[in-house]
């Protein structure tokens, strides 16, 4: 059976995403409480997948992320775009107004924002993870708390749904990796004939031009940008690496990309090679 490492408990989106993607297959889900606790599980245990959020639709990337991805020495095996849609739910028999404290995962909170400024009463404070707080809500039995989490964890844990659908536009997705050592990735990763789409990142030097010359050999050879994330290099005043996705039809094309930019680029990782997901509802 395959063991698949998440941030969160039984009923977060994680562990949506997890059985998502690893669809009809039998898994254990290893709950960590933060992502870097996450990649010290993963470190421990080669045999262990891992799945991690990586960036959202409404609230954007999630930049801690991207360097706990790199300084690892997992690679991406493949991607799941999620629709993620959030409820409010409290101990049953209260109303919205009688509470005063709203708890969840910050990157939830920040999908719901438009709600939760409707909702002045509610306090905003900031939990490990959605089904977690639900858990906490319901375990404590804290009267006054509300979570933000799906639909599912709050039936979970037994909680009474008070709003349904609270996130800021319904077009929110959360974009996930599939995480894996080399030699488990080598085994269980896309065949090659599937992939068509690559995560690397990179630093430039500080010359005139130097992203813009990466980018355009780039589109000479076909290669469709999907994403492009910068991230200061700590103890190097206003220097970016830069964290790039790509989609491509030929691999071919894809490898001679690749031998074109490297003479411009410095400390180039390849995070992984994988197939493009499609949206996932
Ligand atoms: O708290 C959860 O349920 C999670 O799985 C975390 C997480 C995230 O890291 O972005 C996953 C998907 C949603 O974007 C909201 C929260």
């Amino acid at each position: 059976m395959k063991k698949v490492t998440i941030q969160g408990v039984a009923g977060c989106y994680h562990d949506a995403a997890a059985h998502l993607y690893f669809n009809g297959e039998e898994i254990q889900t290893v709950a960590c409480e933060t992502f870097p606790a996450m990649f010290e599980t993963l470190a421990n245990d080669a045999s262990l997948f891992g799945i991690m959020a990586i960036e959202n639709t409404i609230a954007g990337s999630l930049l801690q992320n991207h360097e706990l991805l790199r300084q690892s020495n997992l690679s991406i095996i493949g991607e799941l775009k999620l629709r993620i849609s959030h409820v409010i739910a409290s101990l049953p028999g209260q109303t919205i107004d009688e509470l005063s404290e709203v708890n969840s995962h910050p990157m939830a909170l920040m999908q719901c924002e438009q709600f939760l400024r409707r909702h002045p009463n509610l306090k905003i404070v900031e939990r490990l993870d959605t089904a977690g707080s639900a858990k906490e809500i319901a375990e404590g039995n804290l009267t006054g708390h509300a979570a933000v989490c799906g639909e599912y964890a709050a039936n979970l844990y037994g909680l009474n749904i008070l709003e349904k659908g609270i996130e800021t536009n319904k077009r929110n997705f959360t974009r996930f990796l599939i995480l894996a050592d080399p030699l488990l990735a080598a085994e269980y990763g896309p065949a090659e004939r599937d992939i068509n789409k690559a995560s690397i990142v990179f630093t430039t030097p500080h010359t005139q031009g130097a992203l813009s010359k990466i980018l355009t050999i780039l589109s000479f050879f076909d290669i469709n940008l999907s994403k492009i994330q910068s991230m200061p290099i700590i103890g190097r005043e206003w220097e970016y690496r830069f964290y790039v996705d790509f989609t491509f039809d030929s691999l071919v094309r894809y490898h001679q990309a690749m031998e074109a930019v490297r003479p411009l680029i410095k400390d180039l990782k390849v995070l992984g090679e994988y197939a493009e997901a499609q949206m996932t509802h």
